[in-house]
């Protein structure tokens, strides 16, 4: 990631100043898909007047860490919902057309503010030097002491851990404690780079190695030289590519697509992976020769439901970070929101957790944040097992729809007779949509 790239989500971006790497993203569909592949710290909102001012508030909740600009046209500021959505969001906002000279102080303001942000709280998404894994259940504890011991090692490691549960901070952890800390951490979620693009993101290719390829161009794998790799859903790496990535496991040297000549890399691998791989393996869906090149060193994160002492300091957590800047009138939860939040199952982990306080802290209108900000309204027991209970069914039937549809959200929504924007926020509720989810096809726009 270059320090200048922007995620402009909408149409007709504005033309940029010089020295701004563009990322554009037509719908926050296609913007969700970019960020996961390549994450960054400022994003320029784009607003049609026909937009969906709910589809962008539920992106723009999932993606609250981007320093967003917003640019509207003249008469969706006079509609309460943008201008709500501008306060919650955003930390400046142009009328289109745009003032070019303006954009460019704002672009350099969001800048500035990205980097003190990065500097107090390593928030960017790239900023590993103190991936803390937040928590002080017993199994948190003991997984920091494996990571210590794994950090010293030099062979591979691979993470197992449901989804949202915290293994990319696990993998920066080993990263920050090894002795290559001083190196770059490359992280490359492997599903949600597309099929015909990942052989050469990862190992790069020569000039005229296909129609396109104008120039020379080192892989991802090349970039972590000195440092770490981590290619997270592992799982879903093509087997043509799973043999390459053997080949680098055993060699310590790639190839280049269209290259010839092998170039040596010094990067230690990280994977991680929320499907169980030995299944994988059984179904012939993953090479068992990789799987043991890189299971030598194993952790396992646990799921959230199973380190429930962990709840509430993580919830206080989140909660402190969010609140200096943008809720400074809130003091907390409420004792019933605090035991909603013990009470419930956490299906989607801890970016479930981050995404509820963080919906909650902009739905609450008290000084406390209540149940039902977070969503887990607590009550009579019959209705509340009842609300569960329709939780749980809802999650289920998207987990097996998308399983059905081989992840294509079209496929998915058609065959649960939703619209694919429903999807896309059903998702987002259960904190199924996360940054680093494993990625979701989209058959409208691929
Ligand atoms: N123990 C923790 N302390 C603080 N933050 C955490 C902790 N665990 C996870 N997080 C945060 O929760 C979010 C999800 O974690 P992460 O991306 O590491 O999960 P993951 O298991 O890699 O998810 P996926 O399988 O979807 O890729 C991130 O924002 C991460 O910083």
């Amino acid at each position: 990631m270059t320090t200048k790239s922007i995620l402009c989500v909408g149409v007709g971006v504005p033309c940029l100043p010089a020295g701004w790497e563009l990322i554009a993203a037509a719908t926050p569909a296609e913007a969700r898909r970019h960020f996961r592949a390549r994450p960054c710290a400022i994003g320029l909102l784009l607003v049609q007047e026909t937009d969906s001012c709910e589809d962008l508030n539920a992106f723009l909740l999932d993606h609250w860490a981007l320093q967003w600009i917003a640019v509207l046209p003249p008469a969706a500021l006079e509609q309460a919902c943008w201008r709500q959505l501008v306060r919650d969001h955003c930390i400046d906002y142009h009328t289109s057309p745009v003032d070019s000279e303006r954009l460019r102080h704002a672009l350099g303001h969001a800048l500035g503010m990205a980097a003190l942000r990065a500097d107090a709280d390593g928030a960017s998404p790239r900023a590993v030097g103190d991936a803390t894994l937040t928590g002080q259940s017993a199994a948190i504890t003991r997984l920091r002491r494996q990571i210590v011991k794994v950090a010293a090692a030099s062979a591979p490691v691979l993470i197992w851990g449901e989804s949202g549960s915290g293994k990319e901070l696990a993998a920066q952890a080993v990263h920050a404690h090894s002795p290559r800390r001083k190196g770059p951490f490359v992280p490359i979620n492997c599903g949600a780079i597309p099929a015909a693009l990942i052989q050469s993101e990862l190992f790069g290719h020569e000039r005229g190695a296909f129609t396109g390829a104008a120039r020379d161009k080192r892989g991802l794998i090349e970039s972590a030289q000195g440092g770490s790799i981590f290619l997270d859903e592992i799982g879903d790496l093509p087997m043509e590519l799973q043999a390459n990535l053997l080949r680098f496991l055993q060699e310590k040297t790639i190839y280049r697509v269209g290259g010839t000549r092998s170039i040596a890399v010094d990067a230690r691998v990280i994977a991680a992976s929320h499907v169980n791989l030995t299944q994988a393996v059984q179904r012939g869906a993953f090479r068992e020769d990789l799987y043991y090149r890189l299971n030598v060193l194993a952790l396992d994160v646990p799921p959230l439901r199973e380190r429930r002492d962990d709840l509430m300091p993580l919830a206080e957590h989140f909660f402190h970070t969010f609140s200096s800047e943008r809720a400074p009138r809130l003091k907390g939860f409420s004792s019933r929101a605090a035991q909603a939040i013990r009470d419930y199952d956490w299906p989607g982990n801890v970016r479930e957790l981050i995404n509820r306080v963080r919906r909650a802290m902009v739905m609450a209108e008290g000084r406390l944040i209540l149940a039902q900000d977070l969503g887990l309204e607590t009550g009579a027991p019959a209705p509340q097992q009842l609300d569960d209970a329709r939780i749980r069914a809802e999650r289920d039937a998207i987990d097996a729809s998308l399983l059905r549809a081989g992840r294509n959200i079209t496929l998915a929504a058609r065959d649960l007779g939703v619209s694919r924007m429903t999807l896309y926020r059903l998702l987002a509720k259960h904190g199924m949509a996360g940054s680093s989810r494993p990625s979701y096809t989209d058959g409208q726009s691929e």
